[in-house]
């Protein structure tokens, strides 16, 4: 371990090594008690330093090392299509034990920059801008869920649909666009995992997100924390989100990472937001995932979720009757 050691106790041919570290143990120990003259360094000292030393570097690597992140996507690059494979968790597979057409043949997630054009992002970004403008956490994150109707208010939720306002905004250009996004993201979600189309029912909640670094005010402020979608949203097989604007351009932080592996050897995937971007996975625990903490600047998403379970199906038509 120390060089001086190594130097003085050199080990004679075929010396086993452990004898000889026996030696030096023994060695310093003798020494223990001896007075040191005034400016200079025994030999021991100088062993006991750079053990000390080499014990100090060990540790901190171990506590320090570099965290292990793999980009993605990231938002100053094209994605025309990325896959990254994930065996599938045996708790989605188990949960899904009753939709077998509907079980994923490969589990994973991947990034795509050309679903989604720059005319419809712009209109879902207008829409939730002004949507959760109409009312808005008093923490740093807010939501409208265009099929329940929920939208975020001060510490509650209110139903969006009792303001005119909001009914004003589901446009037929909205409606359109948010129509043509959702069957996109489920042709995609189908294709890509190896499913038909026709087992996959667009679910709630589906809903527009802003995100501040307001502090939080409630749980439901708290986005940062890793999640197993599965089991954070009942409904959700397959869950897909659509950034409406831009890491490093209109925020800092806010960051969507994937958490692989166990604690203390986990490997991050980050998928840096990027207007128009979508992000797709298998909603199991195959994709543990978090949001870093936006710490300047807002971040505008949706997420959008497909179940197997056709009763919990929502209608895109959701609005017609609220818009004739
Ligand atoms: O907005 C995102 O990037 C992720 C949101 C998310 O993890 C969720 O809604 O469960
Ligand atoms: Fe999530």
């Amino acid at each position: 371990m120390s060089r001086g050691a190594g130097k003085e106790n050199k080990p004679q041919e075929n010396t086993p090594r452990r004898v000889t570290r026996e030696k030096a143990t023994h060695k310093i120990r003798s020494h223990k008690f001896q007075s040191v003259t005034p400016g200079t360094q025994p030999k021991h000292h100088k062993l006991w330093t750079s053990f000390v030393v080499v014990i100090a570097v060990v540790v901190a690597m171990y506590f320090l090392k570099p965290e292990k992140t793999v980009n993605l996507a990231l938002h100053n690059e094209v994605v025309p299509f990325r896959f990254y494979k994930r065996h599938c968790s045996q708790q989605l597979l188990k949960e899904m034990h009753d939709y077998p057409n509907c079980i994923p043949k490969q589990c994973g997630r991947f990034v795509s920059d050309s679903l989604v054009s720059s005319e419809e992002v712009d209109i879902l970004l207008k829409t939730a801008k002004s949507a959760i403008g109409l009312a808005g956490s008093s923490g740093g994150a807010s939501i409208v869920d265009l099929h329940s109707g929920a939208l975020s208010h001060k510490d509650k939720f209110i139903n969006a649909y009792s303001i005119l306002e909001f009914r004003k905004l589901l446009t037929k250009e909205f409606l359109g666009a948010y129509k043509a996004i959702m069957s996109k993201l489920k042709e995609s979600i189908a294709k890509n995992f190896l499913i038909d189309e026709s087992v996959l029912h667009l679910t709630r909640p589906t809903f527009f997100s802003k995100i501040s670094n307001i502090t939080a005010k409630t749980v439901h402020d708290e986005y940062w924390h890793s999640h197993v979608d599965k089991e954070q949203y009942e409904s959700f097989h397959y869950t897909s989100l659509v950034y409406l604007n831009t890491y490093k351009k209109d925020f800092e932080g806010g960051r969507f990472i994937f958490i692989d592996g166990m604690e203390g050897n986990e490997t991050k995937f980050s998928v840096e937001p990027k207007a128009g971007r979508v992000n797709a996975f298998t909603s199991g625990h195959e994709n543990v995932h978090h949001i870093e903490r936006v710490v300047h600047g807002t971040r505008y998403a949706l997420t959008v979720s497909f179940t197997c379970n056709s009763t919990l199906a929502v209608d895109t038509n959701f609005a017609t009757r609220y818009n004739d």
